[in-house]
């Protein structure tokens, strides 16, 4: 099920609990699976440091998350449920990558349009040697 969700999904918000270094270490393992069998210029990513309220039992710190994020290249928040707290933000942020995905994307086949439309009126193309 995993494999089939890593090669068709579009996005990815990959969790792990702050107070759970296990589920850090998971989610890193979970990121290296996905960029090994997806192109991730294409897919939109997020890693989540969910229960942030709990900041007694906290295992893994921001900073060190921030870092992997940076190394994966990819964004992060850290979230809480019960305190309501940047749950919207990740959905925002999905979407948002997700779009300026499609954007790109159209681009590029436009860009690739324009050359195989002039390549075939390319005798109406001048030369200046
Ligand atoms: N402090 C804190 N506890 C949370 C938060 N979100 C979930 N929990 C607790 O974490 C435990 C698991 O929460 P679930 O919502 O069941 O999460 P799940 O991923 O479905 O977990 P499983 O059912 O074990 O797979 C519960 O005891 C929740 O009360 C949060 O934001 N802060």
């Amino acid at each position: 099920m995993l494999n089939r969700y890593i090669s068709f999904a579009d996005a990815f918000v990959i969790c792990y609990s702050i107070s759970s270094r296990k589920s850090f270490e998971r989610a890193f393992e979970l990121f290296q699976l996905v960029g090994q069998r997806r192109n991730v210029s294409q897919i939109a990513r997020v890693l989540v440091g969910c229960k942030c309220d709990a900041s007694a039992f906290r295992e893994v710190s921001a900073s060190e998350a921030n870092s992997l994020s940076a190394q994966l290249q990819c964004s992060f928040a850290e979230t809480s449920s019960l305190e309501n707290l940047n749950i919207f933000d990740v959905f925002d942020e999905c979407v948002s990558q997700l779009n300026y995905i499609r954007i790109l994307r159209r681009s590029n086949e436009d860009q690739e349009e324009w050359y195989r439309n002039s390549s075939k009126n390319a005798s109406n193309w001048c030369c200046f040697l």
